[in-house]
């Protein structure tokens, strides 16, 4: 028997102590009490699991509730898996594991069929079911020019600091979850990324794009890091964005003519935008916005596998029977009659296996099957049926969260 209790947290004292173990674990700096009064807002009632040996909280666990686009347009209720920690001299001893246990059957008794998380590092997630199931992309523009021919679909404005909080969170509503694998956000991740940042003095800027319409479409969070040390005419700030969105890809060219047109600027960084996101067709120079980085960005577990696969859509091709195995979720595994018709358990021979977390990997179409199979991540049963799980499983629009939690 293990000599600690996973539990839901409800009372200040043990949300502050489950949220102290976190911040060691991560390495940051001790909570200070002013620290305190602006983290106990973003924690939304019941979300916050702890593990606790007698009085002494040893590990946290928080939940951001959502809803996300899977291929084909459908949204699905999700987990978001976050604030994962557990106290050093506990470490290795299971925390984790029962913490993922009880975080799954709480999904399971709210109705969410994925959990998706952003690892911290990548050798801990795959036991628990998740497979890398987005990419991002980390740019950099450097001296950027902006197509002067590139055509104009409304026009930016800037927002003061007090019209962000009221403004920005119904407008990421309004723009939409125009991609699959991109998420809602709910009070308590806006109170974590936004709120506590601008008003913990952080100097961030909002610009809002109108349409043509009259209605706002887009926005842009950034800031600008001054260069103190330029000497000749190398000079000029650094633009790190944070967070763009458009409803279109017109009100995101406007929103990036913006970015790029600021005066007294050297470079531009954006992290996490979608791999193919058309940066560099928008300048003079396409190689003046380098690739810096390509990191695996939200990591999926389906949590109830037939209602999963049930809600996306498929290309056309025969059925495939995949067996997947789900240690973890046993009642998950089994084989699925795939087809573009509908999703059935079947009694067949499978044409294909795989863990769950390769599931992971196939349901946002972060990999085609057969690329999986190459690497011995599927097994092969069937040679001909592979080719129709990559027909069935294609994907039109690349997949991206865009959100960081
Ligand atoms: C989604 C997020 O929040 S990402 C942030 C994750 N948090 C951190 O990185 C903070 C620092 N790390 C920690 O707090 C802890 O080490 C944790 C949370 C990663 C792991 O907690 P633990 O309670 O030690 O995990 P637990 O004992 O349940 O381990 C289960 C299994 O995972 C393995 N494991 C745990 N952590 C890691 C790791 N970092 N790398 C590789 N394997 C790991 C264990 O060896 C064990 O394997 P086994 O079943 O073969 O014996």
């Amino acid at each position: 028997m293990p000599d600690f209790a996973v539990r839901v947290l409800t009372e200040d004292a043990e949300i502050r102590a489950a949220h102290s173990v976190l911040r060691v674990a991560l390495h940051s700096p001790p909570l200070s009490d002013s620290d305190w009064e602006s983290t106990r807002p973003t924690y939304a009632p019941k979300r916050y699991f702890g593990a606790f040996a007698g009085d002494v909280a040893v590990g946290s666990t928080y939940i951001y509730d959502a809803e996300i686009a899977v291929p084909g347009g459908r949204t699905l209720p999700m987990s978001g898996l976050s604030r994962v920690g557990v106290r050093a001299d506990y470490r290795r001893r299971g925390v984790l594991t029962e913490l993922m246990r009880f975080q799954f059957a709480d999904a399971r008794s709210n109705g969410q069929v994925l959990s998706t998380l952003h690892a911290s590092e990548t050798g801990i997630y795959g036991r628990f079911g998740y497979g890398i199931g987005t990419f991002s992309r980390e740019l950099q523009l450097f001296r950027p020019r902006f197509r002067a021919d590139v055509p104009r679909s409304g026009h930016v404005r800037m927002l003061s600091s007090e019209e962000v909080l009221a403004q920005i969170q119904p407008l990421y509503k309004r723009i939409g979850l125009y991609r699959p694998g991109m998420m809602s956000r709910g009070r308590d991740w806006w109170a974590v990324q936004v709120d506590n940042a601008m008003r913990g003095g952080e100097p961030y800027l909002v610009a809002v794009h109108t349409g043509l319409d009259g209605e706002d479409d887009g926005y842009v969070v950034y800031r600008a890091i001054p260069d103190e040390s330029y000497v000749g005419t190398d000079f000029g700030a650094t633009i790190e964005v944070w967070d763009l969105n458009g409803v279109n890809q017109g009100a995101r060219n406007d929103l990036w003519r913006f970015l790029v047109e600021l005066d007294l600027v050297k470079d531009i960084r954006a992290h996490a935008r979608p791999v193919d996101e058309p940066v560099g067709l928008l300048l003079e120079d396409p190689r003046s916005c380098m690739t810096r980085n390509i990191d695996d960005e939200a990591w999926v577990r389906l949590v109830d596998v037939l209602a999963a696969l049930e809600a996306r859509t498929y290309g056309n091709a025969g059925p495939v029977a995949v067996a997947v195995d789900d240690a973890f979720l046993p009642e998950n595994s089994g084989t699925y009659l795939i087809s573009r018709d509908g999703v059935t358990k079947t009694s067949a021979q499978p044409h294909l296996t795989m863990d769950v977390a390769t599931l992971g990997s196939v349901y946002f179409g972060a990999w085609p099957p057969s690329t999986l199979a190459g690497t011995g991540r599927i097994g092969v049963h069937d040679p001909a049926a592979l080719a129709r799980a990559d027909q069935l499983f294609r994907i039109d629009s690349i997949p991206w969260c865009g959100t960081g939690f």
